[in-house]
């Protein structure tokens, strides 16, 4: 199957480093000079960033040792101008007599080491591997790096982690670890040095993986201002964060976020909580370490936005018959060992779907994990669904991490955008699906598990199967059901759902109701976000209608433009010539049955009326809604 590979992905960066080695003078034959400080300058080095140093040996390292300790790997740090500050593993690859570019105080720039991990993730500003044979320096040839950047919250450059070895490692596993190694060394330091002062509010897309290094990590004032935030905090929340009030990225009240705090070392709860840009986030808040053990005087307690309690089915049906359809099918076999894949557009209420699933499933005391692939970066995925041992470096109070699917056994998992996961995570969960077992990454030991899988995309899977970028084994392995969730556009209870957000989305005092027009433009309108968008579109107008009914000029511009231009389109495709065989016929529609289905709910299940629309006998539409499971 077709999969690129980490030398593909870094091409340029090497050739680019290349050519910078050529423009120093540099030839491949080129002995390394080995700039060596002497005891004095090496502890005068050490000092000055004993804080990243004591971060990454005793905070971080522990979490990783494991992974690396099977394979002939060497980790090391260096500070930002690529001197190494220390170095730990196992040196047995190390060729006889290149010692000296291993040891503390030894530059790896690449002015006079060539193309090397460390210089060269310094000279391109991110992560980088570097294969044996595209070390600049022919000397450096016996070895392959892998080198992450580490920064400071203001995007400086502190340090860089490195992991070298002899290639035994999975090169892109290598890679993930050490982005993994140096975010880790970011949040900590950032942990040290705002979370005796500050608020540290950790988000992730889902409440499962908070505990992830990979979260985001915002340190808040108690004026509320933001004054550090890491680079996944930038992704979730958008750049710009820092010296802004919180409240103003968060749709909450600042009393409202910080009555939700947790104090000491223990497991904070999580909370949801919805960014101004309308995106559905998790979160768990730490008190200032200062403020820790004074007594807690939460006047407020109330959460931060409507309690995300999950729907039922009763909530998300109102009499469609292909949403009823899909309901019927995932109840039947969510108790037994069969997997779902769900397909549908994006917002059309996969998670929730699936949430509805689990509480009427014989599972629903267990918990369901949902793992958005696509959110993951690719490198990471392993870790995160599988977890990884915690190593024996210092003792006993470091934990590994138990990976997501151990964390939904019992339970269900819930695999979004499984198109997106990687070739090599790909391969991995077919094991476990396979053997019912995860090992985490440097672990010998195997754990069962017993999860239901669902999985769902918003791409046809079988088409990424067809182009090689799916396994197809995998592919059989996870559609035991296929599910497919119609658009809103096409839901014959559109009108249902839509008094239903409304009934959700608005606040006591404002009118109960929707004026039949309104109902009428949000049923013409093609809903290319699906519920998502309705749920936003929706929340605006209350919001710019305060107290008053909802009226056409309180839907947002763009969501008017969208219905425009559609009778625009209809318009023009109603004056121009009906082809010989109209696409009414379902002998000749791409998909005869959904044709039929859809025609069948627009004429509210009426047999008859369905049958003239088609020109057919009332038996052949029974026969065909039969096929569709419709009675
Ligand atoms: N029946 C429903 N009633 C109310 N809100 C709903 C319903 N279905 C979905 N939603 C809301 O619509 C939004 C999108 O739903 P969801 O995340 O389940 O969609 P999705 O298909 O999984 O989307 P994506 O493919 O982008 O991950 C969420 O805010 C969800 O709470």
């Amino acid at each position: 199957m077709k999969q690129q590979t980490t030398s593909d992905e870094f091409a340029e960066v090497i050739a680019a480093s290349w050519a910078r080695c050529q423009a120093f003078g540099l030839t491949h034959a080129s002995r390394p000079e080995y700039t060596h400080l002497d005891r004095p300058h090496r502890v005068l080095l050490r000092e000055q960033h004993q804080v990243l140093l004591e971060t990454t040996e005793c905070e971080v390292l522990p979490y990783y040792e494991n992974i690396l300790a099977n394979s002939r790997s060497l980790i090391m740090l260096s500070d930002a101008r690529g001197c190494i500050l220390n170095h730990w593993g196992d040196r047995r690859f190390i060729e006889p007599g290149r010692e000296g570019l291993f040891q503390d105080g030894t530059s790896w720039q690449e002015q006079v080491n060539g193309t090397n991990a460390i210089g060269t993730a310094i000279a391109c500003g991110q992560a980088i591997q570097v294969q044996r044979n595209e070390h600049f320096l022919t000397a450096n040839r016996f070895m392959v790096g892998c080198a992450a950047p580490i920064l400071d919250v203001e995007q400086n450059l502190v340090g860089v982690l490195n992991v070298s070895s002899d290639a035994y490692l999975p090169q892109a596993h290598t890679l993930g670890m050490v982005k993994l190694m140096s975010i880790s060394v970011e949040n900590r330091l950032m942990a040290r040095t705002y979370g005796a002062d500050c608020y540290l509010l950790t988000l992730n897309t889902n409440p499962d993986n908070l505990d992830s290094q990979w979260s985001g990590m915002v340190a808040i004032d108690p004026g509320g201002e933001v004054v550090a935030a890491n680079r996944r905090a930038g992704q979730l929340l958008g750049t710009g964060l820092l010296h802004n009030p919180i409240t103003e990225l968060l749709d909450t009240g600042l009393d409202t976020l910080l009555g939700q705090a947790e104090g000491g070392h223990g497991k904070t709860a999580a909370f949801q909580l919805i960014t101004r840009t309308r995106r559905r986030l998790f979160g768990c808040l730490k008190k200032p370490a200062q403020m820790a053990h004074t007594p807690v005087a939460k006047t407020d307690t109330a959460p931060s936005v409507r309690v995300d309690q999950p729907l039922s089915f009763a909530d998300i049906e109102f009499g469609d018959l292909q949403v009823r359809r899909c309901i019927s099918q995932a109840s039947r076999v969510a108790n037994k060992d069969i997997p779902i894949l769900i397909h549908g557009e994006t917002g059309v209420g996969k998670e929730v779907f699936v949430k509805a699933l689990h509480q009427a499933s014989e599972r629903s005391a267990h918990p369901v994990v949902a793992v958005n692939c696509a959110a993951i970066p690719s490198e990471l995925v392993e870790s995160e669904l599988f977890g990884y041992e915690k190593g024996a470096f210092t003792g006993a109070s470091i934990q590994g991490a138990s990976g997501l699917i151990r964390k939904a056994h019992q339970g269900m998992l819930f695999l979004d955008e499984i198109g997106e996961m990687p070739a090599h995570a790909q391969a991995r969960l077919l094991r476990v699906l396979q053997e019912r077992e995860v090992t985490p990454l440097g672990s010998t030991q195997a754990y069962p598990v017993d999860i239901r899988l669902v999985s769902a995309t918003n791409q046809p899977l079988r088409d990424k199967v067809e182009n090689g970028e799916f396994r197809r084994d995998l592919y059989y392995r996870i559609s035991g059901l296929n599910i497919e969730l119609p658009p809103l556009r096409e839901r014959s209870d559109r009108r249902a759902l839509v008094r239903k957000v409304h009934s959700l989305y608005r606040e006591p005092g404002q009118p109960a109701e929707l004026q039949e027009a309104i109902l009428d433009i949000f049923e013409q309108h093609p809903w290319p976000g699906n519920i998502r968008q309705l749920i936003n579109v929706m929340q605006v107008a209350l919001a710019i209608a305060d107290r008053d009914v909802v009226e056409t000029w309180h839907l947002p511009d763009d969501f008017m433009r969208d219905l425009t231009a559609l009778n625009h389109d209809k318009a023009r495709h109603d004056s121009a010539p009906q082809p010989a065989f109209s696409p009414r016929s379902f002998g000749t529609s791409p998909n005869p049955l959904e044709t039929l289905l859809e025609v069948y709910n627009q004429h509210q299940g009426n047999i008859s009326r369905t049958a003239r629309h088609f020109g057919f006998s009332r038996n052949t539409v029974y026969k065909r809604l039969r096929e569709l499971g419709v009675r």
